[in-house]
């Protein structure tokens, strides 16, 4: 593994132990043509209505609350070209972060968001604590050229005070925003023009149980 990847990865496990969230620009890691046909892949699902309405809660307490979360997903497979080169990335990842932090972390899931004009995701927690289901969370932004108009930033809570705000993140593509998912949590400010991300979540479980 080259020397540049090497110290991402440890610049990654250092924000995560010492702080429970980090972000870094990924765009050197993953290189400008998997977040372009990346980003491609994304509009095409979002201009054929392919992306479907995001709801919130576990198993059957899954409802669409429109309070809380509004924006659309699609689940990735990892089968075309570009998923499947972002997909070696994540594993690599996966594994880098085991070998630094031992979290055993077994496998990983990942969709693509849109957020349309005025949508939003209200301050939450991506797992529950003690479940070891989600425990890491990585969100990579594909958006060129995202101004701070545009809002949509990731806002992110202090661990031990959750109204205290300790970090804002502009989805600049190319950026990714990594964090405990038991423990930061964080929303999604409106965003006023369409967003488009992508969210990873690194599991310890290895058959798919509710969050
Ligand atoms: O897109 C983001 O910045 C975060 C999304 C998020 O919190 C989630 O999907 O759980
Ligand atoms: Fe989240």
């Amino acid at each position: 593994m080259d020397e540049a990847r090497e110290s991402c990865l440890n610049q990654l496990a250092d924000g995560l132990s010492e702080h429970g969230w980090m972000t870094f620009d990924a765009s050197s890691f993953l290189g400008p043509r998997l977040l372009q046909a990346l980003a491609a892949e994304m509009m095409l699902l979002e201009s054929t209505d392919a992306m479907k309405k995001a709801g919130v809660g576990r198993g059957s307490d899954h409802v669409q609350d429109r309070s809380i979360r509004r924006d659309r997903i699609a689940w990735l497979q990892g089968i075309t070209s570009p998923q499947a080169a972002l997909f070696e990335n994540f594993e690599r990842i996966r594994e880098g972060l085991n070998q630094r932090l031992f979290l055993g972390l077994k496998r990983f899931e990942c969709h693509y968001a849109t957020y349309r004009p005025g949508d939003f995701y209200r301050k939450h927690l991506d797992s529950f604590r003690g479940r070891a289901s989600r425990v890491v969370s990585l969100v990579l932004y594909l958006n060129e050229d995202w101004q701070p108009k545009d809002g949509g930033e990731l806002r992110i809570f202090n661990r031990d005070s959750d109204h205290e705000m300790c970090g804002l993140v502009l989805p600049e593509a190319g950026r990714m925003a990594v964090f405990l998912s038991e423990e930061i949590p964080h929303e999604v400010l409106p965003a006023n023009r369409t967003r488009f991300s992508l969210a990873c979540w690194f599991r310890q479980d290895e058959v798919p149980l509710p969050l």
